[in-house]
C-alpha cells in the first residue's frame, strides 16, 4: 500500500483572468511540479473528492455525497470534454463499503461532472484517462449542507477500504480556500433562477456563456468596494491549511457553517472535499504534510493553495 494526497484549489478563471505574469509563473510551476510527482508515483488509482457546482447536480435530488461508476465531462469553462476512465467495479465496490460503514452515499452511473472535478484531474495527469479514477461528489456549493463530522466520516470510510487495496493511490481534493464566486442561492430566487437551480441540466450553449460570462465580469472587480460578494480570508485559510498538516482534524467537528460561510465566503465548503481527503489518507496511517503554495488570488476569485502529504506509517 502507498497512499500520497494533494489537496488544491480549481478556478475556472485560470487562462481567462489571470492576474500578474509572476503569479502566473508561480502556480504554473507549482503545477507542473505536482504533477511530476503524480508521473513518478505512477498511481494505479485516484480517488478524487469533487464538488459540483449546478452541472451535474441539482435541486430536483440533491444528494450529500455521491460516487460514480461512470462519469462524463460537462467541459464548462475552458475544461475538457469526454469521459473519465472510472474504475466500475472499483468504485461500486468502494460503495458497498461505505454503505457497510453506516454511511449514506447515492450512486451515479451516469454523472455529468464539472470543472470541480475535472480542472484538477488534468493539471495533475494531463488528461481525463491517463490513470483510473474513482470520483465521490460532496455537496459543497447547495446549501442545506450536513455538518462536517459527516464529512470526517465519509473520508475515514474511503480511507479504510484503500488501505486495504494494496494499490498505490493518489487521494486528490479539489476546492477552496476561501471564496464567494457569483452562484445563485435557491432562497428567495427568481423563478427562472430558481428553475435552474432545481434542473438545469444541460442548459443552451447560450445559457453556459452568460454564466461564464457573469463569472468573468465577477473577477474583474473581485475584492474591490465594487463586489458586494465576501472577500478573500487570507488568515483563515492559513489556520485551514495549518490544521490539516498538523493533523488536528478532530477540530473539524466544531466548524460551524454559518461562520465558515460569513468569514471567508458561501462557496469556502469546497473545503469539504480537503477534509474528506485529508480524513481518508488519516485513516490509512500516519501522515505527513506540507504547504507547496498559498496566494489570494482575486482575479481567479480564490484563496489559492496546494497542500501535499504522504502516508509515513
Ligand atoms: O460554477 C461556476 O460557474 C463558477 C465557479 C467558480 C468560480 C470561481 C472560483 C471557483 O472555485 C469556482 O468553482
Ligand atoms: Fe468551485
Amino acid at each position: 500500500m502507498s497512499i500520497k494526497l494533494k489537496c488544491l484549489s480549481h478556478t475556472p478563471l485560470r487562462g481567462l483572468n489571470d492576474p500578474g505574469a509572476d503569479v502566473v509563473r508561480e502556480v504554473d510551476a507549482i503545477l507542473a511540479r505536482s504533477r511530476a510527482e503524480v508521473e513518478a508515483f505512477d498511481p494505479e488509482l485516484i480517488v478524487v473528492f469533487a464538488p459540483d457546482h449546478y452541472n451535474g447536480l441539482f435541486y430536483d435530488l440533491m444528494p450529500p455525497f455521491v460516487i460514480a461508476t461512470a462519469a462524463d465531462s460537462v467541459a464548462d469553462y475552458q475544461t475538457l470534454p469526454g469521459p473519465l476512465s472510472v474504475d466500475k467495479e472499483l468504485a461500486m465496490e468502494m460503495a458497498k463499503f461505505i454503505l457497510d460503514s453506516d454511511i449514506d452515499i447515492a450512486i451515479s452511473h451516469r454523472l455529468q461532472v464539472d470543472h470541480g472535478c475535472t480542472q484538477t484531474l488534468e493539471e495533475l495527469t494531463g488528461s481525463l484517462t491517463r490513470y483510473p479514477v474513482i470520483p465521490i461528489i460532496i455537496n459543497s456549493v447547495a446549501p442545506p449542507f450536513g455538518p462536517y463530522r459527516r464529512i470526517r466520516k465519509l473520508g475515514e470510510a474511503v480511507g479504510q477500504f484503500i488501505a486495504r487495496l494494496n494499490k498505490r493511490v493518489l487521494i486528490l481534493g479539489t476546492g477552496g480556500l476561501s471564496h464567494e464566486p457569483p452562484v445563485p442561492l435557491l432562497a428567495d430566487a427568481p423563478e427562472e433562477v430558481a428553475n435552474f437551480l432545481i434542473a438545469g441540466r444541460n442548459p443552451t450553449p447560450e445559457a453556459r456563456a452568460a454564466r461564464q460570462a457573469r463569472t468573468l465580469a465577477t473577477g474583474k472587480i473581485f475584492g474591490t468596494p465594487e463586489c458586494p460578494l465576501t472577500p478573500l480570508n487570507t488568515e483563515w485559510d492559513l489556520a485551514f491549511m495549518d490544521l490539516l498538516i498538523e493533523g488536528r482534524l478532530a477540530e473539524i467537528d466544531n466548524f460551524k457553517i454559518e461562520e465558515i460561510s460569513r468569514a471567508a465566503g458561501r462557496s469556502t465548503h469546497e473545503i469539504r472535499t480537503w477534509v474528506a481527503a485529508f480524513s481518508a489518507l488519516a485513516a490509512a496511517g500516519s501522515y505527513q504534510a506540507r504547504q507547496d503554495y498559498y496566494r489570494p488570488i482575486n482575479e481567479w476569485i480564490a484563496g489559492y493553495g496546494v497542500i501535499s502529504a504522504d502516508v509515513t506509517a
